[in-house]
């Protein structure tokens, strides 16, 4: 894609779309479909750059999985048939395939090498290594074990009774697909609820698992069975035009089938509180997840404070919650949201680059951001610092920009969202 020039918008937005597939789920879908015995069919299924990763990992390892547009056919024959890659395992820029498939090979008895792009081996692994060595697993890799390229030599793990030093599904989904392979039990206990998706698929594939409060505990004494999952629509995709929505006048969106679990729906929780129109309905359990349809109108923002709690369920939401707080009249305050440091790229420094380059009163801090608003935005030439969050934050901000907005390059948009601009242009007038 490169270089996209977007020039002002003056109309409003209207419309319905249905975002692609929740990229968390897509992930999990593929790991469990592959780790289990039988046939699963995934349908929704995001057809992203990061999700095709985890296909190709299992494939590398023999697993058969047919790919018909965003329908996947998994022939899962269990952990056992699981074989060695013959070639290094390439997760380009994707954290979830890394951390998740790090559990996972731990504790398969072959060897495997793991690397990705500039990106991804830039970002901590040493949280996810670290427990898994307590578990026995013997993987070392650059800079002692803590960043990529990582070789893993497979290991009958232990279970172990670990709680999470950092607020971090990936991590604690490691632990718990290691925990299915390794001897006794394995426990977890987070310190503040992070996306469960992990634990709700293991349910539904019939792995042995218990969860109290943020504790929970797998044994490997039930085989996985396969298990059919459709994925909900991703809310962290329509967050975006949840975004536009509010910020561009006289706009009316309507987004189908989204994912509404509670570990993900700060973002709702945040629009609602900045006094945003915005209304749920149809709600529904689809595959052991709720999805609904979300409604947002163009609406007068307030301010508000984003901190403690509520930052795992919209960490994915920031960029796009700081261009809304552009948007909102005073002062917008986003704390304990250090996680976004080591993420595509650091994302407090992306967004503070990028929204000051378009005009906005916009502060970093070592946890979060400060956002003065309400301010128009000019247009510019801004960055997306190769992070798909960053490019889209950037195009929906052209809506509301008196001037063209240049995005240096936006391909990493098909890191979660290839059909981003079609969906945008299908609103717009
Ligand atoms: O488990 C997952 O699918 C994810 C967890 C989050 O990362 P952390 O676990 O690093 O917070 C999130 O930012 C990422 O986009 C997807
Ligand atoms: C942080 C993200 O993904 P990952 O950690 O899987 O690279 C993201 O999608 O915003």
């Amino acid at each position: 894609m490169g270089k996209v020039t977007l020039s002002p918008y003056n109309g409003a937005l209207s419309g319905e779309l249905a975002v692609p597939g929740d990229k968390s789920v897509s992930h999990r879908s593929v790991i469990l479909g592959s780790l289990a015995n039988g046939t699963t069919k995934v349908t929704n299924f995001l057809d992203g750059e990061d999700c095709l990763r985890t296909i190709n990992a299992f494939r590398s390892m023999g697993v058969s999985i047919k790919k018909e547009g965003s329908s996947l056919t998994i022939e899962g024959k269990g952990i056992s048939a699981l074989k060695e890659p013959t070639e290094p395992l390439y997760f380009g820029n994707s954290g979830t395939t890394t951390r998740l498939m790090l559990g996972i090979l731990a504790g398969l008895e072959f060897f495997t090498t793991v690397y990705g792009d500039n990106s991804l081996s830039n970002r901590p692994m040493d949280r996810v290594v670290n427990p898994l060595r307590l578990m026995k697993a013997a993987i070392d890799g650059r800079n002692g074990g803590s960043l990529l390229p990582l070789a893993i030599r497979g290991e009958k793990l232990q279970g172990i009774n670990y709680t999470l030093p950092v607020k971090s599904a990936q991590v604690k989904s490691a632990i718990l697909l290691a925990g299915i392979l390794a001897e006794g039990k394995t426990t977890v206990t987070e310190k503040a609820q992070t996306r469960d998706h992990t634990e709700n698929m293991l349910e539904a594939f019939g792995a042995d698992i218990r969860r109290d409060g943020l504790t929970t505990t797998v044994t490997s004494s039930k085989p996985l069975q396969a298990s059919d999952v459709n994925v909900p629509g991703d809310i962290s995709s329509a967050a975006f035009f949840l975004a536009a929505g509010a910020i561009v006048p006289g706009s009316n969106i309507r987004l189908t089938k989204v994912g509404l679990n509670k570990t993900r729906t700060g973002i709702i929780d945040v629009l609602i509180d900045m006094g945003a129109n915005i209304k749920v309905e149809n709600q529904q359990s689809v595959s052991g997840e709720l999805i609904g349809d979300i409604n947002i109108q163009f609406s007068n923002l307030q301010s508000t404070t984003i901190e403690g709690e509520i930052i795992p369920r919209l960490i994915d939401e920031i960029p796009i919650i700081a261009l809304l707080a552009t948007q909102a009249e005073g002062k917008t305050i986003i704390k304990d949201a250090e996680e976004l440091r080591v993420k595509e790229t650091d994302r407090i420094a992306a967004v503070v680059d990028v929204l000051t380059k378009l005009g906005a009163n916009i502060e970093g801090t070592d946890d979060g951001l400060i956002i003065y608003g309400k301010t128009s935005l000019t247009g510019g030439k801004i960055s997306s610092y190769n992070d798909h969050r960053i490019a889209m934050m950037g195009a929906i901000a052209s809506l509301i920009a008196k001037e063209e907005v240049i995005i240096d390059d936006a391909t990493s948009i098909s890191i979660s969202y290839p059909s981003f601009f079609d969906h945008l242009q299908s609103i717009t007038k």
